[in-house]
């Protein structure tokens, strides 16, 4: 395969991602980079892509080995190119959210591709908005299969993931199957209505180790945003169940009211990702109005003239989190809250933490027993 490197379109913990060009042919691809001998996930990552098509699973060119320029041997992954980022960057550029008639198109076409990952016997393992990339037709697809993993019992164990993303039978460490991922998608559709994951308020002041106990441990599951509709909280707390047996499965999902009542929008409308209007909060069938919202707040002030805070409708959305990074070396693992994203943490089930990347070590799951 003949293909040209061109800019970085983004960096993850394991590898970094650009756009290239065929040789034989006009496609714009993506290409995900990494040295060989760094390049375990990556190698994992593509068998694992190699293996699914779907329309919401980012699609697979191929995978190869080269020797770059400065003779450095490099492994790729050839992939579809998906130009509008992720949801993340959705989010971001549409002011810290998406807005509700994409929340709703997006979660949908999440639940698809993860329906179908599932009925591969594939958990992804790390579903959040920043592994989610919106294609050139506006369809949200499934990317960055470097967590994910067979379904067999035989297949090694390993805890894989982002921490505010994790269920809790993850963080406890005990088990991740298709449940955890569907615990991921309610924490990927707060991340698309607030700009912030689950958990932000322990997020913003303690580390992830206490996101980890917190979501192990403690009992709670993710505040839900203020201003959602009955309708959006309940298939939210279909995806929290804290049980992982009793939580809703994708096809479930896909048939909750919450994505049904509305229809799929054209993909001209999300092209270019058109900032919506902030007028969409009044759209009754997902946000509640501010009017509503507005009388219930008063009513609880009533109640309790302590609760001063709760005057603001919008307070819910104001707290926005350091991100977090993780950037230990052979010094051990340290916590960068100034910027990057959320880090992706894999810890071996049995024996110490590894991750993608060797300059990125992450933290062991000794140290993680150790806080706990
Ligand atoms: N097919 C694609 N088209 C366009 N941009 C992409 C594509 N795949 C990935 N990217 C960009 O590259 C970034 C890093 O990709 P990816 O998440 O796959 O890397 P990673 O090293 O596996 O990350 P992580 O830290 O989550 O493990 C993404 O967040 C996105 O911005």
């Amino acid at each position: 395969m003949e293909w040209t490197r061109g800019r970085i379109l983004g960096r993850g913990s394991t590898a970094t991602v650009y756009a290239a060009t065929f040789h034989n042919s006009d496609e714009i691809l993506a290409v995900k980079t990494s040295e060989l001998h760094r390049s375990e996930f990556l190698q994992r990552e593509a068998k694992i892509l190699s293996s699914l098509k779907s329309p919401y699973v980012i699609g697979y060119r191929g995978s190869e080995t080269k020797r770059e320029s400065n003779g450095v041997v490099t492994y790729n992954i050839l992939m579809e190119y998906a130009p509008y980022g992720t949801l993340t960057d959705a989010a971001a550029k549409n002011g810290g959210r998406v807005d509700e008639t994409r929340v709703v198109k997006y979660t949908r076409e999440i639940l698809r591709g993860l329906e179908y990952v599932h009925s591969k016997g594939i958990v992804h393992c790390d579903v959040k908005g920043s592994n989610v990339v919106v294609s050139e037709k506006g369809e949200a697809k499934i990317a960055d299969f470097g967590c994910a993993k067979r379904v067999d019992p035989g297949f090694e164990s390993m805890i894989m993931g982002t921490p505010a993303f994790m269920a809790p039978e993850v963080a406890r460490g005990e088990k991740q199957g298709k449940e955890s991922d569907i615990w991921a998608v309610g924490c990927t559709v707060i991340e698309m209505v607030t700009g912030s994951p689950p958990w932000a308020e322990v997020n913003s002041r303690e580390d992830p180790v206490s996101v980890l106990y917190r979501v192990g441990y403690s009992g709670e599951t993710p505040e839900l945003p203020c201003l959602l509709a009955e309708e959006a909280k309940d298939f939210l707390e279909k995806c929290f169940k804290r049980e992982a047996k009793e939580r809703w499965t994708a096809t479930q999902l896909l048939n909750h009211p919450f994505l049904l009542t509305k229809p799929d929008i054209e993909p001209a409308l999300v092209s270019g990702f058109v900032s919506s209007s902030p007028t969409s909060v009044t759209d009754q069938t997902f946000w509640r109005s501010v009017e509503e919202e507005e009388e219930e707040e008063t009513e609880e002030l009533q109640k309790d003239s302590r609760d001063l805070d709760r005057l603001n409708l919008w307070g819910c959305y104001s707290e926005r989190i350091g991100r977090l990074r993780c950037v230990g070396g052979l010094d051990g693992p340290r916590w960068d809250m100034e910027g990057g994203d959320w880090i992706t943490v894999r810890v071996r089930c049995e024996g110490t933490m590894i991750s993608g990347s060797q300059e990125e070590l992450i933290i062991s799951e000794n140290e993680l027993v150790g806080e706990l």
